[in-house]
């Protein structure tokens, strides 16, 4: 266990596909929330700072959503691979290590070890998230398929052997998430409220 300065009271593991939204979705809850309240973590951040670093590559860049960071992916994937066989908690430690709101939100677990790290550190306080929509509405946000990405552990290790808590659709024209996302952002003031 780190040393923290205080424990999350809750911390929503958000999962899904590329261009699923899970950057989209848990910006929201983040802004609903308040930053007093709700960080949001990305698993990712720390792993593409130092890929960037080793690389000699833009950091910004690999940051935000254009095609920057896609043309990088799949290697980034596989740098990644490599410091996780090593240490599955590895980017998981770095990312939540300054963390001292109440609730975090993680915007994007991957794989089993990732899950496997957040119920083992805190099995009371971790729920888990699936963020989902139709192919269709991925590639009108500009996804194609990719060999080598998406039929990787990166975009599928999560696709079987794990029991979601929360399953939120983000389709184009679906569901409204305002109301979708209703029920966790109460359990979110419910669980900060006991802080
Ligand atoms: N519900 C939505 N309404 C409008 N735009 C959305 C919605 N969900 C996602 N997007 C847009 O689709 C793109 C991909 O979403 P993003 O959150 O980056 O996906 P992911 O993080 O899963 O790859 C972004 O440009 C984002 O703003
Ligand atoms: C190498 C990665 O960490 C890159 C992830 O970048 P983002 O988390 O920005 O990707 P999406 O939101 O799905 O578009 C993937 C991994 O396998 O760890």
């Amino acid at each position: 266990m780190e040393n923290r300065r205080s424990e999350p009271r809750l911390i929503l593991l958000f999962s899904g596909k590329r261009k699923s939204g899970k950057d989209y979705v848990t910006d929201l809850i983040q802004r609903s929330l308040g930053s007093a309240l709700c960080c949001v973590l990305r698993l990712s951040g720390p792993l593409k700072q130092r890929y960037a670093q080793e690389h000699g590559l833009d950091l910004d860049q690999l940051l935000s959503a254009g095609p920057y960071k896609e043309q990088y992916r799949a290697n980034m994937i596989h740098w990644g691979e490599t410091r996780r066989r090593a240490d599955p908690g590895f980017f998981c430690r770095l990312a939540t290590k300054e963390a001292w709101q109440p609730v975090w939100v993680v915007s994007d677990a991957r794989r089993l070890s990732d899950v496997q790290w957040f119920q083992a550190e805190f099995p009371q306080q971790t729920q888990l998230v699936r963020v989902g929509c139709s192919d269709r509405t991925r590639q009108q946000r500009g996804w194609s398929f990719t060999a080598g990405v998406d039929d990787s552990e990166s975009e599928c290790g999560l696709d079987t052997g794990v029991q979601f808590d929360w399953i939120v659709n983000n389709d184009a024209g679906g569901a409204s998430l305002d109301e979708q996302l209703q029920p966790l952002l109460k359990l979110a003031r419910e669980s900060a409220d006991r802080h």
